[in-house]
């Protein structure tokens, strides 16, 4: 039988000894030199560009970290050839030892959330895009979220969905209280995702069912950590939404399972920094990506105990 989704995080947590999770958010203004193009570029020249850029991270973070986030927006504002691109960076990044957390935020009504789940989840070639995992919006309530997660217990697979997003105006919905019960609406997606996970727990603790919270909300980190027990978290936020090592520790059970903290611009762009830019020069970007992500990993162990192998 296949490993479920939950149990293969943990053990990529506990080989690599890292909660750290790298955003792969490529963006045009902000790639190496050697990688940026004219303007008026094709969309064709961007997306091999973005892939060789993807790939370069993937290749400095091997072995470091547990899981890679491919954000598909990038490459799909580059049309058919960047989503060739996104599909062999999610084949490298399996080729190099890591998972992967597809960041689509998919979700529709039932049957045609059942075609993206269809789509997206299932290593290898048990899904067309061979994703380990994908990013689910929950606003369309729990039939639309019921055939992502019949496709994890098929598959093997496992879904982050949208609980306390880290932007400044998600509140506007998952905040709000129910008349009736005064819970919030982040606290019912909250609770929906400890009822499937329940029946569900693999051989680490964790059902397929993660829930995204941000880092830059401590608070409902520690009370979201609390009201489910058994999903992964997947902690955004990290460095450049303003999130640090001390906002995201809650997130985390004792043994230093149950989250991966992900980082984007703060790792993959880290050639911009000032201190790695002076260090290893324009054309050494994969040194600063690797060393960015030493710092991360430092920056977590100083706060969440490393998970025992
Ligand atoms: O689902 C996500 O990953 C996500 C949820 C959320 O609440 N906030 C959030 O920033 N993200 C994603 O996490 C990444 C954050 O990028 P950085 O801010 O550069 O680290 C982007 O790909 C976002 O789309």
């Amino acid at each position: 039988m296949t490993t479920s989704f939950s149990d293969r995080l943990s053990a990529q947590i506990r080989k690599t000894g890292s909660a750290t999770c790298v955003g792969l958010d490529p963006r045009k203004a902000s790639l190496p030199g050697e990688l940026r193009l004219a303007d008026d570029a094709s969309p064709e020249a961007w997306a091999a560009s973005y892939e060789t850029f993807a790939i370069g991270v993937i290749d400095a973070v091997a072995g470091k970290v547990p899981v890679v986030k491919p954000q598909a927006a990038f490459f799909e504002q580059l049309g058919p050839a960047g989503m060739q691109a996104l599909y062999r960076v999610v084949q490298h990044a399996h080729r190099a030892g890591l998972l992967t957390i597809m960041d689509g935020k998919r979700n529709d009504i039932g049957s045609t959330a059942e075609a993206y789940a269809d789509a997206y989840l299932g290593a290898g070639d048990r899904s067309p895009w061979g994703s380990d995992s994908l990013t689910v919006s929950p606003y369309l309530g729990a039939d639309s979220l019921d055939p992502f997660i019949a496709r994890c217990d098929e598959r093997a697979a496992g879904i982050f969905v949208l609980v306390k997003t880290s932007n400044p105006g998600g509140g506007m919905l998952q905040d709000r209280r129910s008349d009736s019960d005064q819970q919030t609406i982040y606290q019912t997606v909250a609770q929906h995702i400890a009822k499937q996970n329940a029946t569900r727990v693999g051989a680490s603790g964790y059902g397929p069912v993660g829930a995204v919270v941000g880092a830059t909300y401590p608070e409902q980190l520690a009370e979201l950590r609390k009201a489910m027990p058994q999903a992964y978290l997947l902690i955004p936020g990290f460095g450049a939404q303003g999130g640090g090592a001390q906002d995201v520790a809650a997130g985390f059970h004792p043994n230093g399972l149950g989250a991966v903290v992900n980082n984007s611009r703060g790792i993959i762009f880290a050639h911009q920094r000032p201190e790695y830019a002076e260090k290893f020069g324009a054309s050494a970007w994969q040194d600063a990506v690797a060393a960015a992500t030493d710092l991360m990993n430092q920056q977590l162990a100083s706060v969440v105990q490393p998970a025992q192998t």
